[in-house]
């Protein structure tokens, strides 16, 4: 179960924000449920934790079974929305040291995130002498960067095994028809999985782009889907009270209508910290458009109060934050006795470190808040692939409810076209030679 603690907001936001957002929420709510607001043809995500296709299910759960018992490892190539709900759960429920872990699952290596040779070779190192298979994820099919990527690690896997076990050991996740990778599947005969039409990038890592990965790394996705499922049940209310999406969505609007410009997701479990990267796609991609939208930010607490801390609380005053707890730990540690006490921590010995947690997060709240920063709490239970579902369905639909509070598309991102255009034009692709021109130019190329 999620719970809003917005109790320390209300001296910002004085005004019952709530009843005067009312009318603005339960329309953005029917235009999530009916699909028909702006980008309504990509709310699949509403429904999917009940109507997801079932075989398709079956199939990455054997897939994965697969992956397990053939390979060492699994190179997952993406970018976005096509990696960072993967790598965000992977790291919350098995650690950000999952590979480093004695474990009968295969390490999981991200790459064709980004256009780093050093980091392509380096995995090419880790993979010397070690199985591995690829899902390569893309659901337009056309992205560079993992696009790039896949060429190296496809002719990897061929000179490792042959062309036809390296077909075996390639799961391409991408658009049902459309696309490159679809075509490439398609002819050399890879296993595919479907992003669905109706499912945008930054939406779908409860689909197979998500779940394929997270089910290799041995996570229970039925418990992820079934967290969802009854986050979806929750979000459906329209009562306010009773709708924590409802309340987050309200409630970050107003500060964000009263200046305060900035969103800091902050949580105290160093494991969140790529569930924060996946937060910052998905409010950063559907709020930042037409001149407006919340900056998503994040922190990690307690390590970056000693960092950020500063700023935060005494800085420009366009910020709020947004921290998740979680409940308690699942293996607590007790500070030792130490008899001579040179340190002068007895008085910490017999306490666990979740104690001291909950007094720096007081500790913390009281002074932020102190500061002028509002920090709407978010409590979830104990952190497990139930709890994480709920998560993300929450965050999700909060997220459509405030793009149509902004009055914005929240299923499109044509920013992001801007800098693939000039990329595409400055390599030389065919079709971009008149903006080639005019952009060399101005880098004064000759
Ligand atoms: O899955 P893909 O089509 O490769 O897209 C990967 C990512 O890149 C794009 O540029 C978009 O801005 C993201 O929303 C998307 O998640």
């Amino acid at each position: 179960m999620i719970q809003m603690d917005l109790s320390h907001i209300r001296q910002f936001i004085p005004l019952p924000y709530e009843e005067a957002r009312a009318a603005q929420l339960r329309l953005a709510h029917s235009h999530l449920q009916h699909g028909d607001g702006a980008g309504g043809e990509f709310t699949g995500w509403v429904q999917l934790p009940r109507q997801y296709d079932r075989e398709e299910f079956a199939r990455i759960q054997a897939a994965a079974r697969k992956i397990q018992q053939d390979s060492q490892a699994l190179v997952v190539i993406g970018i976005g929305g096509s990696y960072l709900g993967a790598r965000g759960v992977i790291e919350c429920l098995c650690s950000p040291n999952y590979n480093l872990k004695k474990k009968d699952t295969p390490n999981i290596y991200f790459t064709g995130n980004g256009l780093s040779s050093d980091q392509m070779a380096e995995l090419m190192d880790l993979l010397e002498g070690v199985d591995f298979s690829v899902n390569v994820i893309s659901k337009s099919g056309t992205t560079t960067e993992p696009a790039v990527a896949f060429r190296f690690f496809r002719k990897l896997l061929e000179e490792r095994y042959g062309p036809e076990e390296a077909a075996r050991r390639i799961y391409a996740t991408t658009d049902r028809r459309k696309g490159a990778l679809k075509a490439l599947a398609d002819q050399a005969g890879y296993e595919t999985f479907v992003v669905p039409d109706d499912i945008g990038g930054r939406y779908s890592v409860l689909t197979a782009v998500g779940l394929l990965p997270i089910a290799v790394a041995g996570v229970d996705i039925c418990q992820l889907m079934e967290g969802a499922e009854t986050m979806m049940e929750v979000c459906a209310k329209t009562d306010m009270a009773e709708n924590p999406a409802w309340q987050y969505a309200a409630a970050r609007y107003e500060l964000y209508r009263t200046g305060k410009k900035i969103e800091v997701l902050a949580a105290y479990e160093p494991s969140f910290r790529f569930m924060a990267e996946w937060w910052k796609q998905l409010y950063g991609e559907s709020e930042g458009k037409e001149h407006k939208g919340l900056f998503p930010a994040s922190v990690e607490f307690t390590a970056d109060l000693h960092s950020m801390g500063q700023y935060i609380q005494q800085g420009e005053r366009s910020l709020f934050e947004t921290v998740v707890r979680f409940g308690a730990s699942h293996r607590p540690q007790v500070v030792p006795l130490d008899e001579t006490d040179g340190d002068g921590l007895n008085f910490l010995a017999g306490k666990d470190v979740d104690f001291i947690r909950t007094q720096a997060m007081d500790g913390t709240l009281l002074a932020h808040v102190e500061g002028g920063v509002p920090n709407i709490i978010l409590r979830t239970g104990q952190i497990n692939a139930f709890t994480l579902g709920e998560l993300i369905y929450f965050f999700e639909y909060a997220c459509g409810l405030s793009g149509y509070l902004l009055d914005v598309n929240p299923f499109d991102q044509p920013g992001v076209e801007a800098y693939k255009k000039n990329m595409f034009a400055l390599l030389g692709k065919p079709g971009y030679e008149a903006l080639r021109q005019e952009l060399a130019e101005k880098l004064h190329r000759a």
